[in-house]
């Protein structure tokens, strides 16, 4: 099922805070930050934060510059994203700014929270999702029902604690801010569970006046069918590769990336690759990786295309290179149609050699792109 995409916003202190016990929000972005973020919201279409951060903060989560509100309306979009709180309690303050400022507002909640927060009067739509609140339903239905394409989260610390343990973040935006909280009282910016292993990708940092921002991107595939939001990336990335393909009127143009466990990428490759006309994209990355590879295990392989059951020009199709190579995960954003193959069954091939396939099928208008010639 699709997700909206994901960002996680937060500032920290130097000792890992995102606050302190004081009955005032701490500041730790300073000015400029504070523009940064409001250019952050204006690009979303939902900001969300936990009961938490309504209790504590108080806030009113706007685009506070007229002209990116301006730039929104004449883009089609509403004024002021969409707020969102999540609660499973559903006691939350009805006079809070939240309630009262800016666009629509939705809490999704539990059946329970959802009774609380009636009889409180709370004035948003009330979303109960069950009897407990379920990260990923929570996310389907901003996406289904509510247009939701990019979603910000800020904070607070649980709240952020979870998205990233259940793989459900695309990207962290983290701004380091040079003070020090020193109290164990004070909410951290992450809690302990059990997070993805090993490495985020950086992908920025930037000097804001005195805090440094970061931004990172998890990296680490989901395991077996369960999907993680680092699939969705390396998968896309694919489908980027694919667009590399020299053309071609007689064969399908595929990319593929081989992925470790803990997030690194170990080789990419796209069909026809270095003047071979007949090279696969799974089998031109695969070729990239040493045989005795032990990270081949637990690697995944994302190919635009499922990998082939069967093939003409050389002996054993990708689905079986793949197996032999020791890889037991595959995602993929197209089931290869019949056109030079009929029936093939990449994907059954795999499953019977115990590898788990996942298909992305959100993704497979962007894997058919160059391939829009050899349709009909
Ligand atoms: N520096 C920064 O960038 C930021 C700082 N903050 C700070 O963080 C602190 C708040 O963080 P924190 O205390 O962790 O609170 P959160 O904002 O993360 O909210 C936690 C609450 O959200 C609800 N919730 C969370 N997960 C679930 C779930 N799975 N199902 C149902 N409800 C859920 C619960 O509400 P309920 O109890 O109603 O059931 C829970 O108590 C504040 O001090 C705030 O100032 C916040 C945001 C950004
Ligand atoms: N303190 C802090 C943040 N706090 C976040 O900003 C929210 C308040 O938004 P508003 O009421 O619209 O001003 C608050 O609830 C929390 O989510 N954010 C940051 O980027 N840097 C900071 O230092």
């Amino acid at each position: 099922m699709p997700l909206p995409h994901v960002l996680l916003s937060a500032a920290v202190s130097l000792d890992g805070y995102l606050d302190d016990t004081g009955p005032e929000r701490l500041l730790l972005s300073g000015p400029a930050d504070f523009e940064r973020v409001d250019e952050v919201r204006a690009s979303v279409d939902a900001i969300l934060v936990g009961a938490g951060t309504v209790r504590a903060d108080n806030p009113r989560l706007l685009v506070n510059s007229a002209e990116r509100r301006a730039a929104r309306v004449a883009a089609g979009q509403a004024e002021y994203p969409l707020k969102v709180t999540v609660s499973a309690t559903g006691e939350l303050d009805p006079a809070a700014r939240f309630w009262h400022t800016g666009g629509d507002k939705v809490l999704v909640t539990t059946e329970d929270g959802a009774r609380r927060a009636r009889a409180l009067g709370i004035a948003a739509g009330i979303v109960p999702l069950g009897n407990v609140l379920d990260w990923r339903a929570a996310l389907e239905y901003l996406h289904d029902r509510r247009g939701v394409r990019r979603l910000m989260v800020e904070g607070g610390g649980s709240v952020h604690t979870q998205l990233l343990q259940q793989e459900l973040a695309d990207e962290l935006q983290l701004v380091l801010a040079p003070l020090f909280v020193g109290d164990p009282a004070a909410p951290r910016l992450f809690g302990p569970g059990a997070y993805q292993g090993g490495r985020l990708r950086l992908v920025e940092s930037r000097r804001i006046e005195d805090v440094v921002l970061m931004r990172y991107r998890p990296t680490a595939p989901g395991v077996g069918e369960r999907v993680a939001a680092a699939d969705r990336h390396w998968l896309a990335l694919a489908c980027e590769l694919a667009e590399l393909c020299p053309p071609s009127e007689t064969a399908f143009s595929v990319g593929a990336v081989v992925v470790a466990g803990d997030g690194s990428e170990l080789a990419r490759g796209y069909s026809r690759e270095g003047n071979d006309p007949r090279v696969h994209a799974e089998e031109a990355a695969l070729a990239k990786v040493g045989p005795d590879d032990v990270r081949l295990a637990g690697a995944t392989v994302y190919s635009s295309l499922e990998p082939c059951a069967r093939r003409a020009s050389r002996p054993a199709p990708c689905a079986r290179l793949i197996l032999d190579a020791g890889v037991r995960r595959v995602v993929t954003a197209w089931r290869e149609p019949d056109t030079f193959v009929p029936g093939a069954d990449g994907s059954g091939v795999l499953a019977g050699g115990g590898a788990a396939v996942v298909v992305l099928d959100e993704y497979e208008d962007r894997a058919k792109a160059p391939n829009r010639h050899l349709e009909g």
